[in-house]
């Protein structure tokens, strides 16, 4: 039977659907309509893996590749190590009996623990349900609001020092070799020692005919000596030193790199304390948060912590995530994420903050070179033009290869750091080496793999985009990159399996690619961006939050290859800072538009899925309304006393529940719902009081990953009258 799935998640999306999903359930259950939901939070993945809840992650994963499927997905923590272990703490505390997370496992039984825990670590849900590419735009209605309601993209300073850095050679982007299969196989990967020894590091990998199969390298070496270096520059010049990665989805590199910033940082501290260190498991890949919250335990814990204070000092001033707290750049491998935080840093006139809370210029280092020119293409616009203006600027709207883990997102389970010289070989089952890289101890190697049915879908949808727009679409792609080579070719080849008459199509390198979509946009021009998976990840937040102000009012869908549609809410993510003020404050500054767009597309499935107009019904309404409320500007404030998420479900429920009585459609539901938008409408001014009035106190939720269903339902609804309205329909 069709239905609709509504996932938990975590962080501030979750605590927005406390308050959201009851109306939903209300309005779609007075139209047939079937809603279910599932708990994917990083606290349900924990204890799935125990048997101690269901595993509806592996559950929708199974269900995403059926035509039945329709999954509202709501952004979800992709835990880093530090934040897998709070997770695992916390349920602890609360009486389930899970194992501690076994750091370095040292036998059979810890390595079946650890493999577990490796299963909930990073980015591991979007993956799974992702099996379809990815359609993320403005509609045009936000657009249109965003241009009535222009945010501020401050100016970069005349004489801005802020920059990226990145490696541009010995790097993944300059060591990359790719190859297409020509039938389908089963491949290893293999290192042989420079003494002969041969080390299996990967077996049983089946790929199929027309894979993209690519090998490379970040050279450790010469990290190193860029890391050195770009510590030299960011101090010579004065300016905040900041990392940006994606140590969440690039969970197995991205992590080790952080590790290589923390320690070229405190290269003396580790030169003296390296040892001591790592036999207390204090590794620098979690950062220097979790070092220094175990330095306690350590014997001479208060030197080694003197050494750290004075290498802060001296070393180039850190960029601070909350200088309020003395928490850095460095302190957390997830706190600072280079899809946002790259963007936030451009609109912010490319400032950071320091220790003292104050903001300065940014040496912003992207170690890999594969996509790092991209930012700085911005940059250079923003420099020399000025800052972009949303009240006049065109769209950049996104297709994104995404289907069946593509690209580097796919990568985890063929990454390696290398523990001795050799040379690693991908081989095919006959023994045949198709690619090679040598390789140095510490080297990161990795593979990707990149299915064709995926990018034939991808090229479908990019046609259809641009046929559907008029705009112009461009593949980010780059000759000089080996696997993009290879994508080229299939680009060309699919691209005659539709018609694109009248078309205009380009491939054009991302640095290029964004230098003419900035220019573009300045004139007020839509350009559709068609890139590979990273970069739909970066687009999808740099664009949008340059012309929206944020990624949350995003269009983010996944029509599914096998015919069910995944609709994700927004291109971000789970907005952990709003957490933080709604315990603080009870004010919740989420907006959930993301979500109300997401259910328009996920109602009209379902009226197709199960043939039910009613449902059709709901989702015109839903549509219309959310015009409503973006005219009315309903979506929430950032200050305490104005309408916050809670509110903003007010009001949408209102205007839905206003378009439902008024349509000629369906004459049962517009009778169901009149004396519930009468009732709304009269109680607008005392519904409005009750919910902003509890505002001002902290709020007791009952945890952080693992919530009081009890408490948080009563702090995310609590205005009597509203709730009993929707309990009346
Ligand atoms: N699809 C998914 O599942 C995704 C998950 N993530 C995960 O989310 C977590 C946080 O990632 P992070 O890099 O901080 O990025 P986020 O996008 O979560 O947050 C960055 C900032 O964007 C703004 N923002 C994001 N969403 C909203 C919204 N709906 N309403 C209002 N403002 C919003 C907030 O700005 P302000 O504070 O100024 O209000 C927020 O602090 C990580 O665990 C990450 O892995 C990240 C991206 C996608
Ligand atoms: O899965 C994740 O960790 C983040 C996903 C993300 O940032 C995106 O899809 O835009
Ligand atoms: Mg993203």
């Amino acid at each position: 039977m069709a239905k609709i799935i509504y996932t938990h998640t975590d962080e501030a999306p979750l605590l927005a659907t406390y308050s959201f999903l009851p109306v939903v359930e209300a309005y779609a259950g007075k139209a047939g309509v079937e809603v279910e939901t599932r708990d994917i939070s990083v606290a349900a993945r924990i204890l799935a893996q125990f048997g101690l809840a269901d595993d509806a992650l592996t559950e929708l994963g199974e269900l995403a590749k059926t035509p039945e499927a329709n999954i509202i997905k709501l952004p979800n923590i992709s835990a880093s190590i530090p934040q897998l272990k709070a997770a695992i703490r916390e349920l602890q505390e609360k009486g389930f009996d899970i194992p501690d997370y076994p750091e370095s496992p040292d036998n059979a039984e810890e390595q079946e623990i650890r493999a577990r825990y490796d299963k909930v670590k990073g980015s591991a849900v979007n993956p799974v349900l992702r099996e379809g590419n990815s359609d993320r735009r403005a509609p045009a209605s936000v657009k249109n609001y965003a241009k009535t309601h222009p945010h501020t993209n401050k100016p970069f300073a005349e004489g801005s020092k802020t920059s990226v850095a990145t490696m541009g050679e010995h790097d993944f982007a300059s060591n990359e070799k790719s190859v297409t299969l020509p039938a389908d196989d089963t491949l290893s990967i293999v290192l042989e020692t420079a003494d002969g020894e041969k080390v299996v590091l990967k077996e049983g990998l089946k790929v199929l005919e027309g894979e993209i199969v690519d090998a490379t390298r970040m050279e450790a070496a010469a990290l190193q000596s860029f890391l050195a270096k770009t510590l030299e520059q960011a101090k010579a010049d004065d300016v905040l030193y900041s990392v940006h990665l994606k140590a969440t989805m690039m969970k197995v590199s991205d992590p080790i790199i952080f590790g290589h910033v923390v320690r070229a940082y405190f290269d003396d501290v580790f030169e003296k304390y390296g040892a001591a260190l790592a036999a207390a498991e204090l590794s620098p890949n979690d950062g220097l948060g979790g070092i220094l919250a175990g330095l306690d335990a350590l014997p001479n814990g208060a030197e080694i912590k003197a050494a750290f204070d004075e290498a802060l000092a001296s070393g180039p001033r850190l960029s601070y995530v909350n200088s309020d707290k003395g928490i850095t750049n460095l302190h957390v491998p997830s706190d600072v994420i280079v899809d946002a935080s790259m963007p936030a840093m451009i609109r912010n006139g490319g400032r950071l903050w320091g220790a003292d809370g104050g903001e300065d210029d940014t040496l912003a280092v992207i170690p890999d070179s594969s996509y790092a020119g991209v930012f700085q293409a911005v940059i250079d616009d923003v420099k020399t033009n000025g800052p972009l203006d949303p009240a006049t600027i065109g769209s950049v709207p996104n297709v994104g290869l995404m289907a069946q883990a593509a690209e580097e997102y796919g990568s985890h389970d063929k990454t390696f750091e290398i523990p001795a010289a050799g040379t690693v070989r991908v081989l095919n089952a006959a023994g045949e080496a198709l690619l090679e890289q040598d390789v140095e101890p510490g080297d990161i190697w990795r593979a990707c793999q990149t299915k064709d049915i995926p990018v034939q879908d991808w090229v479908k949808l990019a046609v259809t985009r641009a046929r559907a727009t008029g705009s112009p679409a461009i593949f980010w792609l780059n000759e000089a990159r080996a696997h993009d080579r290879e994508i080229i070719a299939k680009v060309n080849a699919y691209l005659q399996d539709h018609d694109t008459e009248g078309l205009d199509i380009r491939i054009m390198a991302p640095a290029d690619a964004a230098k003419l979509s900035v220019e573009r946009m300045r004139k007020g021009e839509d350009t559709i961006s068609v890139t590979g998976n990273v970069l739909r990840d970066y687009n999808t937040d740099l664009f949008p939050i340059l012309e929206l102000g944020t990624s949350a009012k995003m269009l983010s869908v996944v029509p599914l290859i096998a015919g069910g549609g995944l609709f994700e809410t927004g291109a971000g993510g789970s907005a952990p800072k709003h957490v933080q003020q709604l315990v603080e404050e009870n004010y919740l500054r989420w907006d959930s538009l993301g979500e109300f767009f997401a259910l328009v597309p996920s109602l009209e499935k379902y009226a197709e899925q199960a043939d039910a107009p009613a449902a059709q019904v709901l989702a015109d309404a839903l549509d219309r309304a959310t015009g409503t409320f973006l005219n009315e500007d309903r979506s929430p404030g950032r200050k305490l006393g104005t309408t916050d998420n809670r509110g903003s479900h007010f009001y949408l429920a209102l205007y839905w529940a206003e378009e439902l009585a008024a349509q000629t459609e369906d004459a049962e539901l517009a009778a169901a719902f009149k004396p519930l938008a009468e009732t709304l409408r009269a109680n607008e001014a005392k519904i409005a009081e009750e919910l902003i009035s509890v505002q001002g106190k902290p709020a007791d939720i009952g945890g952080y990953y693992y919530l009081d269903a009890e408490k948080t339902a009563a702090v995310m609804r609590p205005s009597a009258t509203f709730n009993e309205a929707l309990a009346s329909l």
